[in-house]
C-alpha cells in the first residue's frame, strides 16, 4: 500500500483580500509576487465574503507587513483599495505531484525513474528494467493514478520476444484486465488485442510514409500485414490490398479493421506463411492457362453474365464481366475481409490492366470493388473489378525486419514473363542494420537471396531500435532476373 499522505507538502502563505472587480488590476501590480505553481490558480474564493477574492502571495513574501514587496507596488496597491493581509495554508498532496516527482521519492536514490511508456489506446506498456522489478507494482500504481482515465491498464513486458508472431508476453500490473483496445492513426481506426497480435505505435510515421507512395488503383501485397497498419490506409487510398499474416489473431483483427474502416471490399486477407502467400498470388491459375495457351489470344476468353450484388446493381446494374476463377490453392487460404466467399468475389471479378483502361483518376489501373464509404470517393460506383496478381502487382511490403531479407529468395523465378504486364513490383523490405554493417552489405544479402542484381536500391532509416541497431526500409524494383520465361516449368510449388 502506498501511503499517499507522505507526499504532502504544507505551505504557510499569505493572501490579500481584494474586492473581486479589482483583481485584474491588482494582478498586474503584483506581477512576480503572486503564487506561481503549475496547475494552481493564485486567485481564489474568499470563504468569508463572496464579493472578495484571495490573491495568494508567493512563498518569498514572508513578512506580514509585505515589506518583501517593493514600496512602489505597495503604494499603487494602496491607491486601489484598503489592503488586508490574511494567512493562507496550502497543502500540495499526492494528487498534485506528477509521477516523476513521486517516483523519485519512492525509488532508491540513483535509480532511473521510468516515466515514459508506450500508449496503445487505453493501455500503457512499460518495459521495467530488471533492477526496478521489485518496485514494479508501485511504479504501475503511480503511473495509473497519474494518467487515469486516459490510461486504464498498465502492463509490463516480460522476457524477450521469442515467438514468430512477434508478440511480447505481458503482465498486468494495474488497472483493468483488458487488452482489447482501439488506436487511431491518421484517418484509420485499429482494433486489436495487444496480448495476441503485433502492434507498434512508433511505426505510425513509417506506415504513412510508405502508403503515401501508393496510388489509387494500385495492387499491394503485404506479406507480413499484422492487423493492417499498411493495408488499411492503402485500401483507404483506393488500392487493392492482398494482406497476409501467419498469426490467425492478426488476420481476425485485420478483417475487423477492414470493416471498421469500410474498406473490406478492397482488402483480401490471408492466413499463411509469407512464402506460400506470395507464391500462390503469383501462380498463374490453371483456368487461365487452359483458357489461353497463348496469351496473344487473351481476348477470346469466354464471357459470363454475372449478377452483381444488390447494392452494386443499384449503382451500376447487371455487369458483364470476364469470368475469373480463384485458383483452388489460393482459394483454400483466402479469407475475404468482408467475410464474403470465393463465389461472392467471383461475382465482382473483372480485370482491366492499366494499359487497357487508363484508370479513372489518370494514375493507372482502376480496380475497385463495392465501396461502402471509403474516403476515396473517386472509386465509388465505378466499375467493379479485381486484380490478377500473376499479371501485375505494384508494391510488395515485407515488414518482418529480423528476417525479411531471407524471405527474398521466394522471388527467384516467381513471375511468368508472358503473363506479366507492366513494370515489375517495388519491394519494400524492412531490415535491421547494426553499427558495424553497411548498406552495401544489406544489398549484397538481398541480392544473394534473390540471386539477382538490384538496381538503384533506396534506403530509408525508419528508427533506432537500440544504441547500435537501426531499422531500415530497403526499396527496390524486383530485378528482371526474377522472371521465368516458360510457364510449363513453374518453379515453385506452394506446399
Ligand atoms: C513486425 S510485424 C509487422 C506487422 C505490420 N506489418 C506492422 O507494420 O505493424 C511482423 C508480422 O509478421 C508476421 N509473421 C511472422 N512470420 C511470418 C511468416 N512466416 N509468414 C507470414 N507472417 C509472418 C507476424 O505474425 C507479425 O504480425
Amino acid at each position: 500500500m502506498l501511503d499517499e499522505s507522505k507526499f504532502d507538502v504544507h505551505l504557510k502563505l499569505r493572501a490579500l483580500r481584494i474586492p473581486r472587480e479589482l483583481c485584474k488590476v491588482a494582478t498586474r501590480i503584483l506581477n512576480g509576487y503572486l503564487l506561481d505553481k503549475p496547475r494552481i490558480k493564485p486567485i481564489t474564493e474568499d470563504p468569508t465574503c463572496e464579493k472578495n477574492r484571495y490573491m495568494i502571495l508567493s512563498e518569498r513574501v514572508q513578512n506580514p507587513d509585505l515589506s518583501d514587496i517593493p514600496d512602489q507596488k505597495l503604494d499603487e496597491l494602496k491607491g486601489l483599495c484598503k489592503i488586508e493581509v490574511v494567512p493562507y495554508s496550502l497543502t500540495l498532496g499526492y494528487s498534485y505531484w506528477g509521477s516523476d516527482h513521486i517516483l523519485k521519492q519512492i525509488l532508491p536514490p540513483g535509480m532511473e525513474v521510468p516515466s515514459s511508456f508506450e500508449t496503445i489506446g487505453h493501455i500503457a506498456h512499460l518495459n521495467i528494467h530488471d533492477d526496478l522489478l521489485p518496485h514494479k507494482d508501485v511504479i504501475a500504481k503511480v503511473i495509473y493514478d497519474k494518467n487515469y482515465p486516459r490510461i486504464k491498464t498498465i502492463v509490463n513486458k516480460v522476457g524477450t520476444i521469442t515467438n514468430e508472431f512477434r508478440v511480447p508476453k505481458f503482465e498486468i500490473l494495474a488497472g483493468q484486465n483488458d487488452m482489447v483496445t482501439e488506436v487511431k492513426q491518421y484517418r484509420a481506426t485499429f482494433k486489436l488485442d495487444y496480448s495476441l497480435v503485433y502492434w507498434n505505435s512508433r511505426l505510425e510515421h513509417e506506415h504513412m510514409r510508405l502508403v503515401s507512395q501508393f496510388r489509387a488503383g494500385e495492387t499491394i501485397c503485404d506479406m507480413f500485414a499484422g492487423i493492417g497498419p499498411f493495408a488499411i490506409p492503402a485500401a483507404q487510398k483506393g488500392c487493392v490490398v492482398y494482406a497476409n499474416d501467419l498469426n490467425p489473431d492478426s488476420i481476425r483483427y485485420l478483417k475487423i479493421n477492414a470493416e471498421i474502416n469500410k474498406v473490406d471490399d478492397l482488402v483480401c486477407a490471408y492466413n499463411m506463411d509469407a512464402r506460400n502467400f506470395i507464391l500462390q498470388l503469383m501462380a498463374v491459375p490453371d483456368s487461365e492457362i487452359k483458357m489461353e495457351p497463348d496469351v496473344l489470344k487473351r481476348g477470346t476468353c469466354e464471357k459470363y453474365e454475372i449478377q452483381a450484388s444488390e447494392e452494386s446493381k443499384s449503382e451500376i446494374g447487371t455487369l458483364t464481366v470476364e469470368a475469373k476463377e480463384v485458383p483452388d490453392n489460393i482459394a483454400s487460404n483466402l479469407v475475404f475481409a468482408q467475410g464474403s466467399s470465393r463465389t461472392a468475389d467471383t461475382s465482382v471479378s473483372a480485370v482491366k490492366r492499366p494499359s487497357e483502361n487508363g484508370g479513372a483518376d489518370g494514375t493507372g489501373t482502376t480496380v475497385a470493388g463495392r465501396r461502402k464509404g471509403s474516403a476515396n470517393k473517386r472509386m465509388r460506383g465505378s466499375e467493379m473489378s479485381n486484380a490478377k496478381t500473376w499479371e501485375h502487382v505494384d508494391h510488395v511490403i515485407m515488414n518482418l525486419p529480423a528476417s525479411a531479407l531471407q524471405f527474398l529468395d521466394v522471388f527467384r523465378g516467381i513471375i511468368q514473363r508472358k503473363y506479366w504486364k507492366g513494370p515489375l513490383p517495388w519491394i519494400h523490405c524492412y531490415c535491421f542494420m547494426r553499427a558495424n554493417e553497411t548498406q552495401e552489405f544489406i544489398v549484397s544479402e538481398a541480392e544473394s537471396a534473390l540471386n539477382a542484381c538490384i538496381q538503384d536500391p533506396l534506403f530509408y532509416r525508419v528508427r533506432d531500435v537500440a544504441p547500435n541497431k537501426a531499422m531500415f526500409c530497403l526499396s527496390f524494383r524486383l530485378p528482371e532476373a526474377c522472371f521465368i520465361e516458360d510457364d510449363t516449368d513453374t518453379v515453385h510449388s506452394a506446399e
